[in-house]
């Protein structure tokens, strides 16, 4: 059953003359989107993949009814999203936690906004706290907390209101390596509990395969899918996998239909610094 359906979104900005815009842009226009169509399944797990600017924050805010699309339309369970959805929730790369909330006051938050009662509310961020071994650090303050503490507090916080549909915009990027991977661990452990819906932009080709179902790539800007690959490794995925010949083979082929999109976003930013300094 289709949770997510992406059809035909394209996104011009208006832009001031010269700005970001390459071969093929309008006078002042930026076509980040150019007609994308993407479905996702019920509790599947999808990883976005492509170059700078090839537009998948774009498009993951549009999901999110954060930004409209200029044309197209994006529904979830068949309701079109022309705002913020109740049923979905958002992870930024930054962790946008509150800072003069506790951790545990942050989790609240969207179950206070709900007007879920002060108990109720409590405990079950406790229970989101627990299950990132959390506990001990209820009552700190954002500034308190290692980066890897504060991105589990921003993920506890939007599975706070059980959404159905998680957007996670890299959000892991700012974190060391070895953080990196604990927290991929730790989603998937989570994920695995509650098969909640997610589209995950991320920049790293073993993060997309480590955590995916399928792994969409993205064309260089104006962005469309690329390629799909299905990715079968078994689940739950320990971190072994990470060394085996299959997740290899599946990386791979990431990589192929990659490459020669970041080659030719490469290209373009050239082409738009050699633009500037020409004018
Ligand atoms: N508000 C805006 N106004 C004008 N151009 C924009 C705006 N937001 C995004 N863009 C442009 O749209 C394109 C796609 O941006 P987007 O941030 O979605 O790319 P991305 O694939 O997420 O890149 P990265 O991987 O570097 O985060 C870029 O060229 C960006 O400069």
């Amino acid at each position: 059953m289709e949770k997510i359906l992406i059809s035909g979104v394209r996104k011009v900005f208006r832009i001031k003359a010269g700005g970001d815009a390459a071969r093929g842009d309008e006078p002042g226009e930026l076509t980040a989107l150019d007609g994308v169509d993407l479905s996702v399944r019920a509790g599947e797990f999808v990883t976005l993949v492509g170059p700078s600017g090839s537009g998948k924050s774009v498009l993951l805010d549009i999901v999110g009814g954060l930004a409209s699309a200029s044309s197209g339309r994006v529904s979830i369970d068949g309701v079109e999203v022309h705002e913020p959805a109740r049923n979905s929730a958002y992870v930024f790369q930054q962790y946008a936690l509150f800072p003069w909330r506790s951790a545990i006051g942050n989790v609240e938050y969207p179950l206070e906004v709900r007007g879920v009662g002060k108990a109720e509310r409590r405990e079950k961020a406790r229970q989101l706290l627990a299950l990132f071994g959390l506990s001990g650090f209820a009552e700190r303050y954002p500034n308190q907390l290692s980066g890897g503490m504060q991105q589990r507090v921003a993920i506890a916080r939007a599975l706070a209101s059980d959404p159905e549909v998680l957007l996670m915009d890299e959000p892991f990027a700012a974190l060391d390596a070895q953080t990196r991977e604990i927290l991929q661990g730790e989603l998937l452990r989570i994920w695995e509990e509650i098969r909640t819906t997610v589209l995950f932009v991320t920049h790293g080709i073993d993060e997309a395969v480590f955590l995916a179902d399928r792994v969409v790539v993205m064309t260089a800007r104006p962005g469309v899918v690329k390629k799909i690959i299905d990715v079968e490794l078994p689940r739950p995925r320990l971190d072994h996998i990470r060394s085996s010949a299959e997740f290899n083979a599946c990386r791979r082929e990431v990589w192929e239909a990659l490459s020669d999109e970041v080659k030719k976003a490469q290209r373009d930013q050239e082409y738009v610094l050699e633009t500037e300094s020409a004018s």
